[in-house]
């Protein structure tokens, strides 16, 4: 699974005023609308973590965004409780996706999440990832759904097909059901690559897909509705 890159720096002009209606305080309603002004000309570049990352609390500390009537609204990393969770795991390969879930699960712990608001849905493959998570996404009961699974290649074309429809039947879910739904499948070469990502060397891409869900899951529940 890559990681995401980066947005490009972005290049802001110096302002002294800021423009937001005056009886909406910026930060009441959006709470990830900073409303410092920015005096001088800065340069604004997105906080990477190792795995590509930027949280949106680091972007909210280092940027201190704030231009005319530009709102940034972001998804908050630190209001998880109440929060309601699905997470589909694929059993295949489930040496190595019992350890995505395991990482979903802690940083769940971690960021406030109850685990009653966890639910965890087992499928046979990736591949039938993603018609469970449209069905759990329409029954309206979770905020987000994270999809886990690990798909590793052998010696034929099935890891394309299975690969290619994992990720597309968990972007039909999203945008069938309007619920996040969340790419946490793993796509390797071989066995040590799956290991090295769920737990190992490369992190937890578990870990990373619940932080994921828990960020568009807010953004849904705290600003879109
Ligand atoms: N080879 C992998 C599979 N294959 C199974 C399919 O996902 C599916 O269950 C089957 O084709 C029946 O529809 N699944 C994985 O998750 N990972 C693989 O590496
Ligand atoms: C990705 C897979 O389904 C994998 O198990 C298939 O292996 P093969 O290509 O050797 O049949």
């Amino acid at each position: 699974m890559k990681s995401l890159a980066s947005p490009p720096c972005l290049r802001l002009t110096p302002t002294t005023r800021h423009h937001l209606p005056s009886r909406q305080s910026s930060s009441a309603c959006y709470p990830h609308v900073v409303s410092s002004v920015i005096k001088s000309s800065s340069t604004l570049s997105f906080a990477s973590s190792a795995s590509g990352f930027a949280s949106p609390l680091s972007v909210e500390k280092e940027l201190r965004l704030q231009t005319a009537a530009v709102r940034h609204v972001t998804g908050s990393l630190i209001r998880g409780e109440g929060l309601r969770f699905a997470i589909v795991v694929a059993r295949f390969n489930e040496v190595v996706t019992k350890l995505l879930l395991e990482g979903a699960i802690e940083t769940f712990n971690k960021y406030s999440v109850r685990e009653e608001d966890i639910e965890v849905i087992w499928v046979p493959g990736s591949f039938e990832i993603g018609v469970v998570a449209q069905n759990l996404g329409n029954s309206g009961k979770f905020h987000a759904v994270l999809c886990i699974g690990a798909v590793i290649r052998g010696d034929t074309t099935h890891y394309d097909a299975v690969a290619n429809s994992a990720a597309s039947g968990v972007l039909s879910a999203a945008i069938n059901s309007g619920v996040p739904c969340i790419f946490g499948v793993l796509t390797c070469e071989d066995m040590d690559q799956a290991l090295n990502r769920s737990g190992g060397k490369a992190g937890n891409k578990g870990a990373e897909t619940a932080l994921t869900a828990l960020e568009m899951a807010s953004l849904f529940e705290h600003h879109l509705k």
